[in-house]
């Protein structure tokens, strides 16, 4: 499937947590469709960086990294407040990406278009109308949670005065008769409707309908429901994932030897830990999280970002060194794909919980902020393919329960065949005839125009 007409696609990419990732993925599916489009990659020298050096992109050329104003003044002294540098970001926009498109036109010498944005960008729908272009929003996340920003206003009217009656359920709204308030993402219907992040969410959900195409990491039979109904509230509404199944199999480093290791145990017998590129449990959870494998003498692969915190755990991994291993950053797509992997203990942040479906890995999930939560409930109570730990905190014994329900329980083995079901669905949609790979084609109109 190639085109060959030319263009310049403006590219703008949300540079924290893992945004940019799946949007490059994507770009590199793009180009390598239409090879006689440009790409410019617009984002901060930061992620730009992490980026482009882990995500290998056919080397055509055709896609240029430009980095924008990352809205850090000069001299700033951080607080240390881990919204910082996000609300910074925030702040500076949309100015920034105004300026970096200006850049690219000149530097390229070519006129954009077409805008391709994260889809936290509300702001891209006035810079397409004002270059006359199609505007496509990529939603990195599950189509739950675009809709929840969809529907903000109904949901804080329906809840009203009742937003901290977390039990309530969204029923008024399709799909979403299991969600329940205390789901939600702060901003929403509680926490601080002014943030600068709230009033972002709330911005994108007014704006995605004058989107030309929201572009999505996910597949339709994921969730027929609410894909249909968002389809009735945007102009086109286009699955083109699972991102790690759509493209093609990658190369991949494994510097601390986690596949060869995962080849020494038996089929499903491990469980593999990962907390996504943001979050770190606090030392008790950690403590807790690690007594349960051990009592539970559960082998594990652990990916430990941190490296300020990983000392906490230096007498457990004495003890464990013959069950566990400890890496900074594991090949999570090849680790999830392993045979021996039985559970994915994870943050449920959406790649992950995507790549956990791709290979049919059930989940122990600890969401902590965000979408999370709600990506939780979906895995536990709608998909059927994992559960939350009680309480919503990593205690010993709770965590030995779920590691037991997981491995043991007659729970555990429905759950295993629920994540089959939905990991052949996943790529029967990714196949030459299925629904991921017929959006894929109409998104590649829409883009080269
Ligand atoms: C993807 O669906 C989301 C995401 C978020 C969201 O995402 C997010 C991603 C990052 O890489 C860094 C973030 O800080 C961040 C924050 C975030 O939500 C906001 O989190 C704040 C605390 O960090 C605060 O709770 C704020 O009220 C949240 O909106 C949000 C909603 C989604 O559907
Ligand atoms: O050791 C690691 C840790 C994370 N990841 C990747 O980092 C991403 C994490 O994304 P997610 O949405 O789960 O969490 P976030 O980083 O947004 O909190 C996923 O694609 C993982 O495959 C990885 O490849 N190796």
């Amino acid at each position: 499937m190639q085109v060959t007409k030319q263009g310049h696609v403006a590219v703008l990419a949300f540079p924290f947590g893992t945004h940019a990732a799946p949007l490059l993925t994507l770009v590199g599916r793009l180009s390598a469709a239409a090879p006689n489009l440009k790409f410019s990659f617009l984002n901060t020298a930061k992620s730009n960086e992490k980026v482009f050096s882990k995500i290998k992109i056919a080397e055509n050329g055709n896609i240029k990294a430009h980095n924008v104003y990352d809205g850090v003044p000069e001299g700033h002294v951080f607080s240390g407040h881990p919204l910082e540098s996000v609300e910074l970001f925030l702040k500076a926009m949309p100015e920034t990406f105004k300026n970096g498109v200006k850049e690219a036109v000149k530097e390229s010498g070519m006129k954009v278009t077409c805008l391709l944005s994260d889809a936290f960008f509300w702001f891209s729908g006035d810079m397409a109308a004002e270059m006359g272009v199609p505007w496509v929003a990529l939603w990195t996340a599950a189509p739950c949670s675009i809709s929840v920003h969809m529907y903000t206003d109904l949901i804080r009217s329906t809840l009203k005065g009742n937003g901290e009656n977390v039990d309530q359920t969204l029923k008024f709204i399709p799909g979403m008769s299991a969600i329940h308030a205390k789901d939600l993402p702060d901003g929403v219907c509680h926490g601080n409707l002014e943030a600068p992040f709230s009033c972002m969410l709330d911005n994108m959900g007014r704006m995605l309908p004058r989107a030309t195409a929201l572009a999505m990491n996910s597949f339709e039979e994921i969730d027929h429901t609410i894909i249909d109904d968002l389809k009735s509230k945007l102009k086109m509404v286009l699955n083109v994932g699972p991102f790690n199944l759509a493209s093609p199999p990658q190369s991949f480093s494994d510097e601390s030897g986690c596949i060869p290791w995962l080849d020494k145990h038996r089929a499903s017998s491990l469980a593999y830990l990962c907390f996504g590129s943001i979050l770190t449990p606090s030392p008790n959870e950690l403590m807790a999280l690690a007594e349960a494998l051990e009592a539970q003498k559960v082998p594990f692969l652990w990916s430990f970002r941190d490296s300020s915190k990983v000392q906490l755990l230096d007498k457990f991994l004495e003890r464990t060194s013959t069950l566990g291993k400890i890496v900074p950053w594991s090949p999570q797509l090849q680790v999830l794909e392993h045979a021996s992997v039985g559970v994915f203990i994870t943050h449920a942040g959406w790649n992950s919980i995507s790549e956990s479906i791709a290979g049919g890995v059930p989940m122990i999930c600890r969401p902590f902020f965000a979408d999370q939560p709600l990506n939780g409930r979906l895995v536990e109570d709608i998909w059927k393919i994992g559960v939350n730990v009680e309480g919503g905190v990593f205690t010993k014994c709770g965590t030995m329960r779920a590691l037991d329900l997981v491995f043991k329980a007659e729970q555990g083995k429905m759950m295993r065949e629920n994540i089959g079901i939905l990991k052949k669905k996943a790529r029967e949609a990714v196949a030459t005839d299925g629904s991921s790979t017929k959006n894929f084609k109409t998104l590649l109109e829409v883009v080269s125009g």
